[in-house]
């Protein structure tokens, strides 16, 4: 990266990136050097401090089945009522993707860096992971759910307790492009502000 050089590829790509919906996912997906290049770029993140306050679990299918499983049986005790088809979209909740990665947020309270500046490096660490995974030519997915606000859910997905999930990023391959969504106006979402008005 030199002063000035334009990146006119990459800021096409940013332009069209979307996601695909976990249902057009299929295998192979990355393999295990492929995965760690993504999550190395996911690493190259704005992080203030230099506190590194993520981490990065990969869930392959064999082992999503499984934690589906110990996840639906702690579902199921939370709401005794749940259905047997709502059950089995927990069973499946990590095994839905050829590979899923779990985006970890470690932060914690530091004397000079905010936890909040910490939760958004991990936030940026998760797209970034989603960009490099796209533009990769994989299918892409950032999921969370319930699991991430119940602190025994967590542990059931490996977190320490003071952990938090920022994202599970789904990656696969597919075979059909999908549809845009509609995209925000960006004209109606910029403002310019030269400060309060003076009495
Ligand atoms: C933190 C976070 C959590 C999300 N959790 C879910 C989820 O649990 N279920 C879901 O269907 N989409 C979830 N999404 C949205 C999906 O990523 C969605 O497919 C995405 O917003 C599509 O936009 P894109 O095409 O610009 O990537 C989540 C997004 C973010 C940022």
């Amino acid at each position: 990266m030199t002063p000035g050089e334009r990146h006119e590829s990459v800021l096409s790509f940013l332009e069209r990136r979307k996601s695909v919906p976990l249902s057009q996912f299929r295998g192979p997906g990355p393999d295990e050097p492929t995965l760690r290049r993504l999550i190395g770029i996911a690493t190259r993140v704005p992080d203030h401090g230099r506190l590194e306050p993520w981490r990065f679990i990969i869930y392959r299918p064999e082992h999503g089945a499984r934690i589906g499983e110990a996840l639906a049986e702690l579902a199921l005790r939370r709401n005794p009522q749940m259905r047997e088809d709502e059950l089995d979209r927990e069973r499946k909740r990590l095994s839905r993707a050829p590979v899923a990665v779990g985006v970890v947020s470690t932060a914690a309270e530091h004397e000079r860096i905010p936890v909040w500046e910490q939760f958004l490096s991990a936030g940026a660490a998760a797209m970034n992971l989603v960009t490099a995974a796209t533009a990769h030519g994989y299918a892409v997915n950032w999921v969370t759910g319930w699991y991430s606000d119940d602190a025994e859910a967590r542990a059931v997905l490996g977190l320490s307790p003071h952990e938090r999930m920022a994202g599970i990023v789904h990656i696969g391959d597919y075979d059909t492009m999908v549809p845009d969504r509609p995209r925000p106006d960006t004209d109606a979402l910029i403002s310019t502000y030269g400060g309060p008005a003076r009495a």
